[in-house]
């Protein structure tokens, strides 16, 4: 299935946590589920914090990534953005908070749900929670805003 990140120009798909193009990254995939948002990772053996859970440095990094590519679908939704080729809202981190509820075991598969908490003209909200085994062991908060056309200057 596509994910919002498929639908980046090729400009914003090398980064590190989401872009297609990064082979080195993650290339984490948002799309929704209900009027919530979902991605789904799993976490390689050297992804290692203490042996058998996962670099809290890795989850805060899909939380982040999980929370600009549902901040892209929540804009193209409620800007009635039809997504064809390359034509979604590209939106950068401006604050990510993280809180570990409990050790994420390396295994299995993580999963990671968003909801939409608010939506501006270009800036959005997303509440996180990151599930392994069905377990709620993180929690975040991704602040992002639509890329400015001055990025960077
Ligand atoms: C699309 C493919 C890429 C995917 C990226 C994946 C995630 C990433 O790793 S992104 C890289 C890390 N992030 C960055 O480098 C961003 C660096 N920061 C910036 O470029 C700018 O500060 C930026 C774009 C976030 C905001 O600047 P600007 O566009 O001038 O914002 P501005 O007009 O002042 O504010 C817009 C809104 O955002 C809010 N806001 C701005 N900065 C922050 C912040 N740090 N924390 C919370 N809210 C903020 C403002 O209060 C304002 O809110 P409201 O609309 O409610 O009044």
């Amino acid at each position: 299935m596509k994910g919002i990140q498929d639908y980046y120009p090729d400009h914003f798909a090398h980064c590190y946590g989401c872009g297609r193009l990064n082979e080195h990254g993650h290339q984490i995939k948002t799309f929704w589920e209900g009027e919530g948002t979902l991605t789904r990772f799993v976490p390689k053996e050297y992804h290692t914090a203490i042996p058998g859970f996962v670099y809290g440095g890795l989850l805060a990094s899909l939380i982040d990534c999980h929370g600009t590519g549902s901040a892209a679908l929540a804009l193209a939704k409620a800007q009635g953005i039809e997504l064809s080729e390359t034509n979604a809202p590209r939106c950068v981190t401006a604050s990510l908070q993280v809180k570990y509820l409990k050790p994420t075991p390396i295994g299995g598969e993580i999963v990671i749900k968003g909801k939409i908490k608010e939506v501006g003209a270009r800036k959005v909200i997303v509440e996180a929670e990151l599930f392994a085994n069905g377990v709620l062991c993180v929690v975040g908060e991704v602040v992002s805003v639509l890329v400015p056309d001055n990025f960077g200057l």
